[in-house]
Protein backbone atom coordinates (compact mmCIF):
# COMPACT_ATOMS: atom_id res chain seq x y z
CA UNK A 1 0.00 0.00 0.00
CA UNK A 2 1.39 3.44 -1.03
CA UNK A 3 1.99 5.49 1.87
CA UNK A 4 1.37 9.67 1.98
CA UNK A 5 3.52 11.33 4.65
CA UNK A 6 3.23 15.07 6.39
CA UNK A 7 5.50 17.65 5.22
CA UNK A 8 7.15 17.42 8.70
CA UNK A 9 8.19 13.73 7.62
CA UNK A 10 8.94 15.01 4.47
CA UNK A 11 11.28 17.76 5.61
CA UNK A 12 12.97 14.82 7.83
CA UNK A 13 13.64 12.78 4.39
CA UNK A 14 14.84 15.14 2.98
CA UNK A 15 17.55 16.16 6.04
CA UNK A 16 18.07 12.92 6.48
CA UNK A 17 19.05 12.37 2.79
CA UNK A 18 21.45 15.14 2.63
CA UNK A 19 22.92 14.44 6.20
CA UNK A 20 23.18 10.72 6.15
CA UNK A 21 23.42 10.13 2.61
CA UNK A 22 25.53 12.94 1.90
CA UNK A 23 22.79 13.93 -1.04
CA UNK A 24 23.25 17.89 -1.89
CA UNK A 25 20.46 19.69 -2.08
CA UNK A 26 20.93 21.41 -5.01
CA UNK A 27 21.27 17.42 -6.45
CA UNK A 28 17.89 16.69 -5.14
CA UNK A 29 16.84 20.11 -6.50
CA UNK A 30 18.01 19.27 -10.04
CA UNK A 31 16.46 15.99 -10.26
CA UNK A 32 13.02 17.48 -8.69
CA UNK A 33 13.36 20.22 -11.67
CA UNK A 34 14.11 17.98 -14.14
CA UNK A 35 11.56 14.88 -13.31
CA UNK A 36 8.98 17.44 -13.34
CA UNK A 37 9.72 19.25 -16.40
CA UNK A 38 9.92 15.79 -18.07
CA UNK A 39 6.02 15.24 -17.14
CA UNK A 40 5.04 18.75 -17.67
CA UNK A 41 6.67 18.53 -21.00
CA UNK A 42 3.92 15.53 -21.64
CA UNK A 43 1.18 18.01 -21.79
CA UNK A 44 2.61 21.14 -23.29
CA UNK A 45 4.64 22.64 -26.91
CA UNK A 46 7.27 24.71 -26.94
CA UNK A 47 4.76 27.03 -29.07
CA UNK A 48 3.04 28.00 -25.20
CA UNK A 49 3.67 30.22 -23.43
CA UNK A 50 5.22 29.32 -19.75
CA UNK A 51 4.70 31.79 -17.08
CA UNK A 52 7.31 30.49 -13.55
CA UNK A 53 6.02 31.55 -10.53
CA UNK A 54 9.02 31.31 -8.08
CA UNK A 55 8.82 31.99 -4.11
CA UNK A 56 11.96 32.21 -2.65
CA UNK A 57 11.82 28.66 -1.18
CA UNK A 58 13.27 25.07 -2.74
CA UNK A 59 9.88 25.05 -3.88
CA UNK A 60 10.41 28.29 -6.46
CA UNK A 61 14.58 26.76 -7.00
CA UNK A 62 12.43 23.76 -8.16
CA UNK A 63 10.47 25.90 -10.43
CA UNK A 64 13.43 27.83 -11.49
CA UNK A 65 15.11 24.69 -13.24
CA UNK A 66 12.16 23.98 -14.95
CA UNK A 67 12.17 27.26 -16.20
CA UNK A 68 15.63 26.57 -17.36
CA UNK A 69 15.02 23.10 -18.69
CA UNK A 70 12.58 24.91 -20.96
CA UNK A 71 14.80 27.54 -22.39
CA UNK A 72 17.16 24.46 -22.97
CA UNK A 73 14.34 23.22 -24.59
CA UNK A 74 13.86 26.21 -27.20
CA UNK A 75 10.80 27.60 -25.53
CA UNK A 76 11.21 30.96 -26.34
CA UNK A 77 8.08 32.54 -24.63
CA UNK A 78 9.31 31.82 -21.12
CA UNK A 79 8.61 34.24 -18.13
CA UNK A 80 9.54 33.83 -14.48
CA UNK A 81 7.99 35.67 -11.71
CA UNK A 82 10.02 35.67 -8.31
CA UNK A 83 8.47 36.72 -4.93
CA UNK A 84 9.91 36.88 -1.84
CA UNK A 85 12.37 37.76 0.68
CA UNK A 86 14.72 35.11 2.27
CA UNK A 87 15.89 33.04 -0.47
CA UNK A 88 17.27 29.65 0.02
CA UNK A 89 20.76 28.58 -0.97
CA UNK A 90 19.70 26.44 -3.45
CA UNK A 91 17.04 28.63 -4.85
CA UNK A 92 19.66 31.71 -5.03
CA UNK A 93 21.86 29.54 -7.37
CA UNK A 94 19.05 28.79 -9.74
CA UNK A 95 17.96 32.40 -9.38
CA UNK A 96 21.60 33.09 -10.40
CA UNK A 97 21.77 30.71 -13.26
CA UNK A 98 18.25 32.18 -14.91
CA UNK A 99 19.89 35.64 -14.57
CA UNK A 100 23.18 34.62 -16.43
CA UNK A 101 21.12 33.08 -18.84
CA UNK A 102 19.00 36.74 -19.38
CA UNK A 103 15.62 34.50 -19.03
CA UNK A 104 12.73 37.08 -18.57
CA UNK A 105 12.64 37.58 -14.79
CA UNK A 106 10.65 39.78 -12.75
CA UNK A 107 11.27 39.83 -9.23
CA UNK A 108 8.57 41.27 -7.12
CA UNK A 109 10.49 40.74 -3.58
CA UNK A 110 7.46 41.52 -1.07
CA UNK A 111 5.81 44.00 -3.15
CA UNK A 112 2.12 43.37 -4.27
CA UNK A 113 2.17 42.67 -8.01
CA UNK A 114 1.25 45.30 -10.29
CA UNK A 115 -0.42 45.23 -13.83
CA UNK A 116 2.98 44.69 -15.53
CA UNK A 117 2.39 41.30 -14.09
CA UNK A 118 -0.84 40.33 -14.90
CA UNK A 119 -0.40 40.91 -18.28
CA UNK A 120 2.40 38.53 -17.99
CA UNK A 121 -0.17 35.90 -16.11
CA UNK A 122 -3.14 37.13 -19.07
CA UNK A 123 -1.18 35.90 -21.99
CA UNK A 124 0.34 32.71 -20.40
CA UNK A 125 -0.66 29.21 -21.95
CA UNK A 126 0.80 27.29 -18.91
CA UNK A 127 1.72 28.49 -15.15
CA UNK A 128 4.00 26.93 -13.24
CA UNK A 129 3.50 27.54 -9.57
CA UNK A 130 6.62 27.21 -7.14
CA UNK A 131 5.57 29.61 -4.52
CA UNK A 132 5.19 27.70 -2.02
CA UNK A 133 5.79 23.78 -1.09
CA UNK A 134 6.34 21.79 2.33
CA UNK A 135 7.91 24.61 4.14
CA UNK A 136 4.25 27.05 4.00
CA UNK A 137 3.94 28.42 7.49
CA UNK A 138 -0.49 28.62 7.73
CA UNK A 139 -2.70 29.87 5.23
CA UNK A 140 -0.57 32.24 2.46
CA UNK A 141 -0.30 35.77 2.91
CA UNK A 142 1.33 38.98 1.25
CA UNK A 143 1.77 39.02 -2.60
CA UNK A 144 2.07 34.89 -2.90
CA UNK A 145 -1.59 34.94 -1.58
CA UNK A 146 -2.45 37.95 -4.52
CA UNK A 147 -0.40 36.00 -7.26
CA UNK A 148 -3.06 32.64 -6.07
CA UNK A 149 -6.36 35.00 -6.59
CA UNK A 150 -4.06 36.76 -9.83
CA UNK A 151 -3.96 32.92 -11.15
CA UNK A 152 -7.58 32.25 -10.28
CA UNK A 153 -8.81 35.57 -12.45
CA UNK A 154 -6.89 34.61 -15.05
CA UNK A 155 -8.40 31.49 -15.22
CA UNK A 156 -11.97 33.01 -15.19
CA UNK A 157 -10.88 35.68 -17.69
CA UNK A 158 -9.75 33.42 -20.14
CA UNK A 159 -13.36 31.32 -20.27
CA UNK A 160 -15.49 33.89 -19.94
CA UNK A 161 -13.53 36.40 -23.13
CA UNK A 162 -12.49 33.89 -25.10
CA UNK A 163 -15.87 31.32 -25.01
CA UNK A 164 -13.51 28.78 -25.73
CA UNK A 165 -12.23 25.94 -24.26
CA UNK A 166 -8.52 26.54 -24.00
CA UNK A 167 -7.70 28.09 -20.23
CA UNK A 168 -4.66 28.21 -18.56
CA UNK A 169 -2.81 25.08 -17.65
CA UNK A 170 -1.48 25.33 -14.30
CA UNK A 171 0.96 22.94 -13.24
CA UNK A 172 1.66 22.88 -9.27
CA UNK A 173 5.22 21.54 -7.60
CA UNK A 174 5.02 19.66 -4.54
CA UNK A 175 1.42 20.80 -3.60
CA UNK A 176 -1.00 23.70 -4.87
CA UNK A 177 0.50 26.60 -3.22
CA UNK A 178 -1.03 27.65 -0.15
CA UNK A 179 -1.80 24.13 0.39
CA UNK A 180 -0.43 23.02 3.50
CA UNK A 181 -0.83 20.28 6.52
CA UNK A 182 -1.60 22.99 8.89
CA UNK A 183 -3.92 25.19 7.00
CA UNK A 184 -7.75 25.17 7.35
CA UNK A 185 -9.95 23.57 4.56
CA UNK A 186 -11.69 26.87 3.52
CA UNK A 187 -7.93 28.87 3.12
CA UNK A 188 -7.29 30.19 -0.47
CA UNK A 189 -5.16 27.71 -2.87
CA UNK A 190 -3.72 27.35 -5.89
CA UNK A 191 -5.85 25.75 -8.85
CA UNK A 192 -3.96 23.49 -10.31
CA UNK A 193 -4.58 21.17 -13.42
CA UNK A 194 -1.90 18.81 -12.35
CA UNK A 195 0.48 18.49 -9.41
CA UNK A 196 3.87 16.95 -9.62
CA UNK A 197 4.43 15.58 -5.99
CA UNK A 198 8.18 14.28 -4.71
CA UNK A 199 9.24 11.63 -2.89
CA UNK A 200 5.86 10.40 -1.20
CA UNK A 201 2.36 11.70 -1.46
CA UNK A 202 1.49 14.06 1.25
CA UNK A 203 -1.20 14.18 3.86
CA UNK A 204 -2.42 17.47 2.67
CA UNK A 205 -3.25 16.35 -1.22
CA UNK A 206 -5.84 13.91 0.40
CA UNK A 207 -7.66 15.87 1.96
CA UNK A 208 -11.57 16.22 0.67
CA UNK A 209 -11.34 19.78 0.90
CA UNK A 210 -7.66 20.07 -1.17
CA UNK A 211 -8.13 16.93 -3.72
CA UNK A 212 -9.66 18.73 -6.52
CA UNK A 213 -7.26 21.56 -6.03
CA UNK A 214 -4.13 19.27 -7.09
CA UNK A 215 -5.92 18.21 -10.59
CA UNK A 216 -3.83 14.87 -11.32
CA UNK A 217 -1.59 13.67 -8.85
CA UNK A 218 1.95 12.68 -10.05
CA UNK A 219 4.72 11.62 -8.25
CA UNK A 220 8.37 11.86 -8.18
CA UNK A 221 11.40 10.73 -6.45
CA UNK A 222 13.84 13.32 -6.51
CA UNK A 223 16.90 11.06 -5.55
CA UNK A 224 15.88 10.13 -1.72
CA UNK A 225 16.69 6.65 -1.18
CA UNK A 226 14.64 4.17 -1.32
CA UNK A 227 15.35 3.23 2.55
CA UNK A 228 14.33 6.33 3.71
CA UNK A 229 11.25 6.82 1.79
CA UNK A 230 10.73 3.63 3.07
CA UNK A 231 11.36 4.50 6.96
CA UNK A 232 8.68 7.30 6.59
CA UNK A 233 6.50 7.20 10.26
CA UNK A 234 3.09 8.37 11.01
CA UNK A 235 1.66 7.91 7.56
CA UNK A 236 -1.52 7.48 6.23
CA UNK A 237 -2.05 4.15 4.06
CA UNK A 238 -3.43 5.17 0.08
CA UNK A 239 -5.46 2.15 -0.48
CA UNK A 240 -5.94 0.78 -4.00
CA UNK A 241 -7.77 -1.98 -5.81
CA UNK A 242 -4.54 -4.28 -4.92
CA UNK A 243 -5.56 -4.17 -1.17
CA UNK A 244 -9.11 -6.12 -1.80
CA UNK A 245 -8.55 -8.76 0.55
CA UNK A 246 -11.42 -10.91 0.74
CA UNK A 247 -10.70 -14.78 -0.56
CA UNK A 248 -12.54 -16.39 -2.75
CA UNK A 249 -15.60 -18.55 -1.43
CA UNK A 250 -15.05 -22.76 -1.81
CA UNK A 251 -16.63 -24.23 -4.47
CA UNK A 252 -19.36 -25.69 -1.87
CA UNK A 253 -20.54 -22.84 -0.23
CA UNK A 254 -24.21 -22.66 0.01
CA UNK A 255 -26.68 -19.75 1.53
CA UNK A 256 -26.00 -20.69 4.91
CA UNK A 257 -22.26 -20.38 5.32
CA UNK A 258 -22.00 -17.12 2.88
CA UNK A 259 -23.36 -15.04 5.44
CA UNK A 260 -26.08 -14.15 7.01
CA UNK A 261 -26.79 -10.70 7.70
CA UNK A 262 -29.65 -8.75 9.27
CA UNK A 263 -30.77 -5.11 8.38
CA UNK A 264 -32.71 -2.80 10.22
CA UNK A 265 -33.89 -0.44 7.90
CA UNK A 266 -36.45 1.85 6.34
CA UNK A 267 -38.89 4.16 7.50
CA UNK A 268 -42.35 5.48 6.22
CA UNK A 269 -41.04 8.00 3.94
CA UNK A 270 -37.43 5.91 3.31
CA UNK A 271 -38.21 2.51 2.76
CA UNK A 272 -36.22 2.42 -0.80
CA UNK A 273 -33.20 2.73 1.40
CA UNK A 274 -34.14 -0.38 3.12
CA UNK A 275 -34.59 -2.28 -0.04
CA UNK A 276 -31.08 -0.78 -1.68
CA UNK A 277 -28.95 -1.40 1.16
CA UNK A 278 -30.37 -5.39 1.22
CA UNK A 279 -30.06 -6.22 -2.47
CA UNK A 280 -26.83 -4.30 -2.24
CA UNK A 281 -25.61 -6.91 0.38
CA UNK A 282 -26.87 -10.18 -2.03
CA UNK A 283 -24.61 -8.56 -4.49
CA UNK A 284 -21.80 -8.39 -2.07
CA UNK A 285 -21.50 -12.30 -2.15
CA UNK A 286 -24.18 -12.22 1.28
CA UNK A 287 -25.66 -15.89 0.81
CA UNK A 288 -29.05 -14.59 3.47
CA UNK A 289 -30.53 -11.11 4.22
CA UNK A 290 -33.13 -10.74 7.09
CA UNK A 291 -34.60 -7.08 7.08
CA UNK A 292 -36.76 -5.74 10.17
CA UNK A 293 -38.73 -3.40 9.54
CA UNK A 294 -41.80 -1.40 11.30
CA UNK A 295 -45.35 -2.97 10.65
CA UNK A 296 -46.27 -0.64 8.01
CA UNK A 297 -42.94 -0.77 5.67
CA UNK A 298 -42.66 -4.04 5.72
CA UNK A 299 -45.31 -5.32 3.39
CA UNK A 300 -44.02 -3.19 0.54
CA UNK A 301 -40.12 -4.47 1.24
CA UNK A 302 -41.35 -7.75 0.73
CA UNK A 303 -42.95 -7.18 -2.02
CA UNK A 304 -40.49 -5.56 -4.32
CA UNK A 305 -37.85 -7.50 -3.11
CA UNK A 306 -38.73 -11.14 -3.16
CA UNK A 307 -34.90 -12.44 -2.29
CA UNK A 308 -35.03 -10.93 1.04
CA UNK A 309 -36.71 -12.37 4.60
CA UNK A 310 -38.60 -9.67 6.03
CA UNK A 311 -39.68 -9.62 9.62
CA UNK A 312 -41.32 -6.98 11.58
CA UNK A 313 -39.79 -5.46 14.67
CA UNK A 314 -40.39 -2.98 17.48
CA UNK A 315 -38.44 -2.59 20.25
CA UNK A 316 -40.62 -4.77 22.67
CA UNK A 317 -40.25 -7.92 20.62
CA UNK A 318 -36.47 -7.12 20.03
CA UNK A 319 -34.58 -9.18 23.30
CA UNK A 320 -36.75 -12.52 21.94
CA UNK A 321 -34.49 -12.51 18.62
CA UNK A 322 -31.15 -15.01 18.22
CA UNK A 323 -29.02 -11.50 17.03
CA UNK A 324 -25.73 -13.19 17.70
CA UNK A 325 -26.87 -15.63 15.12
CA UNK A 326 -26.43 -12.90 12.34
CA UNK A 327 -22.74 -12.58 10.78
CA UNK A 328 -23.34 -9.11 11.29
CA UNK A 329 -25.77 -6.52 11.26
CA UNK A 330 -26.32 -3.39 9.29
CA UNK A 331 -28.59 -0.66 11.31
CA UNK A 332 -29.73 2.61 10.43
CA UNK A 333 -30.46 3.28 6.21
CA UNK A 334 -33.81 5.25 6.02
CA UNK A 335 -34.33 4.13 9.64
CA UNK A 336 -35.86 7.21 11.30
CA UNK A 337 -34.44 8.48 14.74
CA UNK A 338 -37.62 8.82 16.73
CA UNK A 339 -39.99 6.41 18.46
CA UNK A 340 -37.96 3.17 19.42
CA UNK A 341 -34.93 3.29 17.56
CA UNK A 342 -32.59 4.14 20.75
CA UNK A 343 -33.96 1.28 22.31
CA UNK A 344 -33.59 -1.05 19.09
CA UNK A 345 -30.06 0.00 18.81
CA UNK A 346 -29.04 -0.23 22.09
CA UNK A 347 -29.80 -3.76 22.42
CA UNK A 348 -27.71 -4.39 18.84
CA UNK A 349 -25.08 -2.75 20.25
CA UNK A 350 -24.72 -5.33 23.28
CA UNK A 351 -25.71 -7.88 21.12
CA UNK A 352 -24.80 -8.10 17.64
CA UNK A 353 -21.40 -10.36 16.74
CA UNK A 354 -20.58 -7.19 14.59
CA UNK A 355 -22.22 -4.22 13.66
CA UNK A 356 -22.32 -1.22 10.71
CA UNK A 357 -24.03 2.20 11.70
CA UNK A 358 -25.03 4.44 8.56
CA UNK A 359 -27.59 7.38 8.06
CA UNK A 360 -30.25 8.09 10.51
CA UNK A 361 -28.75 5.24 12.83
CA UNK A 362 -25.39 7.43 13.27
CA UNK A 363 -27.75 10.22 14.79
CA UNK A 364 -29.44 7.80 17.15
CA UNK A 365 -25.87 6.31 18.22
CA UNK A 366 -24.64 9.84 18.41
CA UNK A 367 -27.89 10.68 20.81
CA UNK A 368 -27.27 7.54 22.76
CA UNK A 369 -23.64 8.27 23.71
CA UNK A 370 -24.57 11.74 24.28
CA UNK A 371 -27.14 10.36 27.03
CA UNK A 372 -24.64 7.67 28.04
CA UNK A 373 -20.68 8.29 27.38
CA UNK A 374 -20.48 4.12 28.05
CA UNK A 375 -21.87 3.88 25.13
CA UNK A 376 -18.90 5.01 23.40
CA UNK A 377 -16.93 2.23 24.24
CA UNK A 378 -19.31 -0.32 25.42
CA UNK A 379 -20.43 -2.38 22.58
CA UNK A 380 -19.89 -5.24 19.66
CA UNK A 381 -17.12 -4.97 17.27
CA UNK A 382 -18.58 -1.24 15.03
CA UNK A 383 -18.08 0.50 11.65
CA UNK A 384 -19.70 3.85 11.21
CA UNK A 385 -20.12 5.03 7.86
CA UNK A 386 -20.56 8.83 8.18
CA UNK A 387 -21.28 11.29 5.35
CA UNK A 388 -19.61 14.48 6.08
CA UNK A 389 -23.07 15.79 8.19
CA UNK A 390 -22.69 13.11 10.02
CA UNK A 391 -19.40 12.65 10.69
CA UNK A 392 -19.57 16.17 12.16
CA UNK A 393 -22.93 14.72 14.66
CA UNK A 394 -20.37 12.39 15.94
CA UNK A 395 -17.74 14.67 16.63
CA UNK A 396 -20.21 16.92 18.28
CA UNK A 397 -20.87 14.04 20.03
CA UNK A 398 -17.16 14.10 21.34
CA UNK A 399 -16.40 15.31 24.84
CA UNK A 400 -15.93 18.54 24.60
CA UNK A 401 -11.62 17.86 25.21
CA UNK A 402 -11.94 16.23 22.34
CA UNK A 403 -12.98 18.96 20.25
CA UNK A 404 -10.55 21.11 19.05
CA UNK A 405 -11.52 23.45 16.11
CA UNK A 406 -14.44 23.06 13.20
CA UNK A 407 -14.46 19.62 11.99
CA UNK A 408 -15.99 20.75 8.54
CA UNK A 409 -12.67 23.57 8.48
CA UNK A 410 -10.08 20.89 9.36
CA UNK A 411 -6.76 21.08 8.18
CA UNK A 412 -5.12 17.97 6.99
CA UNK A 413 -3.20 17.02 10.12
CA UNK A 414 -6.10 17.93 11.96
CA UNK A 415 -8.58 15.89 10.21
CA UNK A 416 -6.40 12.96 10.30
CA UNK A 417 -5.87 13.49 13.92
CA UNK A 418 -9.76 13.67 14.60
CA UNK A 419 -10.32 10.27 13.07
CA UNK A 420 -8.00 8.68 14.37
CA UNK A 421 -9.66 10.10 17.89
CA UNK A 422 -13.03 9.16 16.99
CA UNK A 423 -11.95 5.88 15.93
CA UNK A 424 -10.23 5.48 19.49
CA UNK A 425 -13.28 7.47 21.17
CA UNK A 426 -15.90 5.28 19.66
CA UNK A 427 -14.20 1.97 19.56
CA UNK A 428 -15.33 2.20 16.04
CA UNK A 429 -13.82 1.70 12.57
CA UNK A 430 -14.98 4.97 10.71
CA UNK A 431 -15.97 5.40 7.29
CA UNK A 432 -15.59 8.88 6.52
CA UNK A 433 -17.20 9.14 2.85
CA UNK A 434 -17.03 11.36 0.49
CA UNK A 435 -14.85 11.70 -2.95
CA UNK A 436 -11.70 10.71 -1.13
CA UNK A 437 -12.70 8.54 1.80
CA UNK A 438 -10.70 8.24 4.81
CA UNK A 439 -10.80 5.03 6.98
CA UNK A 440 -9.58 4.96 10.64
CA UNK A 441 -9.62 1.97 12.66
CA UNK A 442 -7.83 3.59 15.86
CA UNK A 443 -4.12 2.99 14.41
CA UNK A 444 -3.93 3.26 11.37
CA UNK A 445 -5.69 5.49 8.44
CA UNK A 446 -6.41 4.34 4.82
CA UNK A 447 -7.87 6.46 1.83
CA UNK A 448 -9.33 5.56 -0.96
CA UNK A 449 -9.28 7.94 -3.95
CA UNK A 450 -13.05 7.97 -5.48
CA UNK A 451 -13.50 10.88 -7.32
CA UNK A 452 -16.46 9.91 -9.22
CA UNK A 453 -19.18 12.10 -8.93
CA UNK A 454 -21.77 9.59 -10.84
CA UNK A 455 -21.27 7.61 -7.22
CA UNK A 456 -22.92 10.72 -5.39
CA UNK A 457 -26.40 10.00 -6.32
CA UNK A 458 -29.02 9.74 -3.40
CA UNK A 459 -28.52 5.93 -1.99
CA UNK A 460 -25.85 5.48 -3.13
CA UNK A 461 -24.36 5.42 1.04
CA UNK A 462 -27.14 2.60 1.47
CA UNK A 463 -25.59 0.51 -1.44
CA UNK A 464 -22.09 0.93 0.50
CA UNK A 465 -23.52 0.24 4.08
CA UNK A 466 -25.16 -3.24 2.59
CA UNK A 467 -21.87 -3.24 1.17
CA UNK A 468 -20.33 -3.38 4.48
CA UNK A 469 -22.23 -5.91 6.44
CA UNK A 470 -21.54 -8.27 3.39
CA UNK A 471 -18.07 -7.61 3.80
CA UNK A 472 -18.18 -7.93 7.23
CA UNK A 473 -19.80 -11.21 7.55
CA UNK A 474 -17.41 -12.71 4.89
CA UNK A 475 -14.45 -11.67 7.33
CA UNK A 476 -16.04 -12.33 10.25
CA UNK A 477 -13.90 -14.89 11.37
CA UNK A 478 -10.94 -13.97 10.15
CA UNK A 479 -10.23 -10.82 9.50
CA UNK A 480 -9.80 -7.08 11.16
CA UNK A 481 -13.07 -4.49 11.10
CA UNK A 482 -10.56 -2.44 9.09
CA UNK A 483 -10.08 -4.66 6.19
CA UNK A 484 -14.08 -5.02 5.64
CA UNK A 485 -14.80 -1.45 5.61
CA UNK A 486 -12.09 -1.28 3.23
CA UNK A 487 -12.54 -3.81 0.58
CA UNK A 488 -16.65 -2.52 0.86
CA UNK A 489 -15.05 0.96 -0.08
CA UNK A 490 -13.24 -0.31 -2.83
CA UNK A 491 -15.79 -2.27 -4.26
CA UNK A 492 -18.42 0.10 -4.18
CA UNK A 493 -16.14 3.04 -6.20
CA UNK A 494 -15.15 0.03 -8.66
CA UNK A 495 -18.98 -0.45 -8.91
CA UNK A 496 -19.32 3.25 -9.48
CA UNK A 497 -17.04 3.15 -12.42
CA UNK A 498 -18.39 0.21 -13.65
CA UNK A 499 -21.88 1.66 -13.53
CA UNK A 500 -20.45 4.80 -15.20
CA UNK A 501 -19.44 3.01 -18.06
CA UNK A 502 -22.42 1.17 -18.59
CA UNK A 503 -24.99 3.79 -18.01
CA UNK A 504 -23.48 7.16 -17.96
CA UNK A 505 -25.63 8.56 -15.16
CA UNK A 506 -27.61 6.43 -13.03
CA UNK A 507 -28.95 5.73 -9.98
CA UNK A 508 -28.41 3.70 -6.63
CA UNK A 509 -30.04 0.72 -7.95
CA UNK A 510 -27.89 0.67 -10.96
CA UNK A 511 -24.99 0.60 -8.72
CA UNK A 512 -26.21 -2.63 -6.95
CA UNK A 513 -26.41 -4.70 -10.66
CA UNK A 514 -22.48 -4.43 -11.31
CA UNK A 515 -21.90 -4.87 -7.85
CA UNK A 516 -21.26 -8.73 -8.22
CA UNK A 517 -18.66 -7.96 -11.33
CA UNK A 518 -17.18 -5.54 -9.57
CA UNK A 519 -16.61 -7.80 -6.71
CA UNK A 520 -15.30 -10.30 -9.04
CA UNK A 521 -12.70 -8.33 -10.24
CA UNK A 522 -11.08 -7.36 -6.93
CA UNK A 523 -11.03 -10.78 -5.83
CA UNK A 524 -9.54 -11.57 -9.64
CA UNK A 525 -6.98 -9.06 -9.44
CA UNK A 526 -5.92 -10.13 -5.98
CA UNK A 527 -5.15 -13.40 -6.92
CA UNK A 528 -1.18 -13.71 -6.08
CA UNK A 529 -1.30 -10.36 -4.04
CA UNK A 530 -1.19 -10.91 -0.10
CA UNK A 531 -3.67 -8.14 0.03
CA UNK A 532 -3.42 -6.47 4.07
CA UNK A 533 -3.49 -7.88 7.39
CA UNK A 534 -2.08 -11.43 6.34
N1 LIG B 1 16.47 19.52 -0.59
C1 LIG B 1 15.87 20.20 -1.54
O1 LIG B 1 16.40 21.17 -1.96
C2 LIG B 1 14.59 19.75 -2.04
C3 LIG B 1 13.50 20.58 -2.01
N2 LIG B 1 12.36 20.28 -2.57
C4 LIG B 1 11.34 21.31 -2.70
O2 LIG B 1 11.45 22.20 -1.64
C5 LIG B 1 10.20 22.47 -1.05
C6 LIG B 1 10.38 22.81 0.38
O3 LIG B 1 11.23 23.92 0.36
P1 LIG B 1 11.39 24.91 1.59
O4 LIG B 1 11.47 24.12 2.84
O5 LIG B 1 12.51 25.78 1.26
O6 LIG B 1 10.03 25.69 1.63
P2 LIG B 1 9.03 26.16 0.48
O7 LIG B 1 8.01 25.11 0.31
O8 LIG B 1 9.72 26.65 -0.71
O9 LIG B 1 8.29 27.35 1.22
C7 LIG B 1 9.04 28.40 1.71
C8 LIG B 1 8.64 29.64 0.94
O10 LIG B 1 7.28 29.90 1.12
C9 LIG B 1 7.11 31.15 1.79
N3 LIG B 1 6.01 31.02 2.72
C10 LIG B 1 5.93 30.19 3.77
N4 LIG B 1 4.73 30.33 4.37
C11 LIG B 1 4.07 31.28 3.69
C12 LIG B 1 2.78 31.85 3.82
N5 LIG B 1 1.95 31.47 4.78
N6 LIG B 1 2.41 32.80 2.94
C13 LIG B 1 3.25 33.19 1.96
N7 LIG B 1 4.48 32.68 1.79
C14 LIG B 1 4.88 31.74 2.64
C15 LIG B 1 8.42 31.45 2.42
O11 LIG B 1 8.54 32.84 2.55
P3 LIG B 1 9.17 33.48 3.89
O12 LIG B 1 8.26 33.03 4.99
O13 LIG B 1 10.53 32.90 4.01
O14 LIG B 1 9.13 34.91 3.60
C16 LIG B 1 9.38 30.82 1.41
O15 LIG B 1 9.57 31.69 0.33
C17 LIG B 1 9.40 21.24 -1.32
O16 LIG B 1 8.02 21.49 -1.31
C18 LIG B 1 9.90 20.83 -2.69
O17 LIG B 1 9.21 21.53 -3.70
C19 LIG B 1 12.22 19.02 -3.28
O18 LIG B 1 11.97 19.34 -4.56
C20 LIG B 1 13.39 18.12 -3.34
C21 LIG B 1 14.51 18.39 -2.56
N1 LIG C 1 -17.65 12.68 -6.13
C1 LIG C 1 -17.63 11.47 -5.56
N2 LIG C 1 -16.68 10.59 -5.91
C2 LIG C 1 -16.65 9.35 -5.36
N3 LIG C 1 -17.53 8.91 -4.45
C3 LIG C 1 -18.48 9.74 -4.05
C4 LIG C 1 -18.60 11.06 -4.58
N4 LIG C 1 -19.65 11.66 -3.98
C5 LIG C 1 -20.18 10.76 -3.12
N5 LIG C 1 -19.48 9.60 -3.17
C6 LIG C 1 -19.74 8.38 -2.39
O1 LIG C 1 -21.13 8.11 -2.48
C7 LIG C 1 -21.63 7.70 -1.20
C8 LIG C 1 -22.69 8.70 -0.76
O2 LIG C 1 -23.17 8.33 0.50
P1 LIG C 1 -24.30 9.15 1.25
O3 LIG C 1 -24.00 10.60 1.21
O4 LIG C 1 -24.49 8.51 2.57
O5 LIG C 1 -25.54 8.89 0.28
P2 LIG C 1 -27.07 8.53 0.61
O6 LIG C 1 -27.36 9.08 1.98
O7 LIG C 1 -27.87 9.22 -0.45
O8 LIG C 1 -27.18 7.06 0.53
C9 LIG C 1 -20.43 7.63 -0.29
O9 LIG C 1 -19.92 6.32 -0.27
C10 LIG C 1 -19.42 8.58 -0.92
O10 LIG C 1 -18.10 8.21 -0.64
K1 LIG D 1 3.78 24.82 -5.18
Amino acid sequence: MEKAVSAKTMAAIDENSQEQYGIPGIVLMERAGLLAWKILREYINPDMSVVFLAGGGNNGGDALVMAREAFMEGFDKISVIACGSRISPSCATNRGIIHSLGLPFVDIGTEEPGASVEAILREADVIVDGLSGTGLSGPLRGNAATLVSLVASVRKTSREILKETRNVYVCSIDVPSGVGDDVPASAPVMRADRTITMGMMKYALLLPAFREACGELSIVNPGFPPIVLDAAQDVLHVADSEDFSLRPLDLSAYKKNRGHIAVFAGSEHYSGAAGLACMAAFHARCGLVTLYADKNVQPLIARENPSIITRTISSGEIASIPLEAYDAILAGPGWGRGGDREDILAVLLDTASQLVIDADGLHVFASLVKKDSGRAVTHCPLVLTPHPGELKILYDALPSELRKEDISDASPCHYKDILTTMSSYYQAVIIAKSHVTWIADGSRVYVVEGRDPSLGVAGSGDVLAGTCAASMAAHATDESLAASALDAVLVHRNAGRRARETYGWYAAEDIVTVLGNAFDALAEARKGSRGIRR
